[in-house]
């Protein structure tokens, strides 16, 4: 966390075919939030605080904050946060971005939706915004059932004295979901805080939300996705040991283990770039269980990194969504799936690139 001057709204641009190298450096680097610092970590009793230099917290200390989940750190989010910072710096205040680990969802919901980004990674996204604060309340189910007016008043401000708060016009949170965005404001008058719900940003008419980006994971739509998260989505995990069948054919695949609360996009053949130990391969890309094979339907992973030979094994992988080559369909011969593969990464070889390049130029 730098606390340098805020740049929420990356210059972000969708890829161009063929890919330079560059442009796969800047898209590896905007998907995996490499080189994030998150600052001086302070642990407080029910959260922890990661503060730029010079910062200080305390219940007398003033702050513009920010408060939700973000998960994805989607268009939404930043620009809430770029609201949000452009207010601190109007009254000279320091910026302090308030969220929860775990994800409050996972706690409220029994079936909790698929996340956008882990929590850890969340907390990095959020480093990247360069607020001089982030806040990270433990989430459980004592704090889910505080009512949103002795949260504000004890336990964020026991931590800092807000001096206005931003949230998106929707917002709500506290016991029962009370603390919307009018009772928030009337808590602030009588307390001292401004209190600002803001226009949703929208893409085609309809908010954007975490909710809607999942849902074009869920599609297989990953450029649209990417759209709205001005990044491409991407996961990460420990590269195994797959069914070893891979290689007679031609297209020795990469198995990347995957944590089943992250969200994996439909299942199907995409072009993707894998980050494995500082370097950034080209790589095609099968999500889900091969249908031409007697194999019970699971999620998996299994990536062909183009121009590698070599051992991966026990690596940890990153894998970053760039585009839908097909559906990925069951064949009859074993003749015409490899085909169909080579094919697939013919494309990626001619389009993202025919050998790794380092994550740093
Ligand atoms: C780019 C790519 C596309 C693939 N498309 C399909 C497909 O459409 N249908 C299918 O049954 N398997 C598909 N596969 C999966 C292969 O069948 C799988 O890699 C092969 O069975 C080897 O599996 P193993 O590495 O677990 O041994 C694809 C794999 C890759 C890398
Ligand atoms: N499109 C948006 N424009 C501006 N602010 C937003 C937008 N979406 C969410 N926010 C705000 O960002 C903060 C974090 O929101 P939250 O994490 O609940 O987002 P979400 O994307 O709506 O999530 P979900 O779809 O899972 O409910 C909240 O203050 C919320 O109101």
């Amino acid at each position: 966390m730098t606390g340098e001057p805020f740049s929420c709204a990356p210059d972000w641009h969708e890829p161009t075919w063929p890919l330079s190298h560059a442009e796969a450096r800047r898209l590896a680097a905007a998907s995996t939030l490499s080189g994030v610092s998150l600052g001086a970590s302070m642990h407080l009793p029910d959260a922890t605080a990661y503060l730029a230099p010079g910062v200080t917290l305390g219940p007398n200390q003033r702050f513009v904050c920010v408060i939700g989940a973000f998960d994805g750190l989607h268009a939404g989010h930043r620009a809430l946060i770029a609201q949000a910072a452009a207010d601190a710096r109007a009254r000279n205040l320091p910026l302090a971005l308030v969220t929860f680990d775990p994800d409050p969802s996972e706690v409220l919901s029994t079936r909790p939706p698929e996340r956008l980004l882990s929590d850890a990674d969340r907390v990095r996204s959020l480093a990247l915004s360069g607020a001089d604060a982030i806040l990270v309340h433990r989430f459980t189910p004592e704090l889910a059932a505080l009512p949103y007016d002795r949260y504000v008043t004890e336990v964020l401000g026991g931590i800092l004295s807000p001096a206005a708060i931003h949230v998106g016009e929707d917002f709500r949170f506290g016991s029962g979901g009370a603390g919307t965005v009018t009772a928030m404001a009337a808590l602030g008058e009588k307390c001292g805080f401004d209190v600002f719900g803001h226009a949703l940003v929208t893409a085609e008419g309809s908010p954007v939300s975490a909710t809607r980006v999942r849902g074009l994971l869920g599609e297989g739509k990953v450029e649209k996705a990417a759209q709205l998260l001005l990044r491409h989505h991407f996961l990460g995990g420990r590269i195994v040991h797959g069914r070893g069948e891979g290689t007679s054919f031609g297209f020795p695949t990469a198995n990347v283990e995957l944590d089943g609360r992250d969200c994996l996009p439909a299942n199907g053949v995409y072009a993707c770039l894998a980050i494995i130990d500082g370097r950034v391969w080209p790589a095609a890309v099968n999500v889900g269980a091969p249908p031409s094979f007697d194999v019970a339907a699971h999620p998996m992973l299994e990536a062909n990194l183009v121009g590698f030979s070599g051992d991966v094994y026990g690596e940890d992988a990153r894998v970053v969504f760039l585009r839908h080559l097909r559906a990925s369909r069951r064949f009859d011969s074993l003749a015409e799936l490899e085909s169909a593969v080579l094919g697939n990464i013919q494309w990626v070889r001619e389009n993202v690139g025919e050998e790794c390049v380092g994550v740093v130029a």
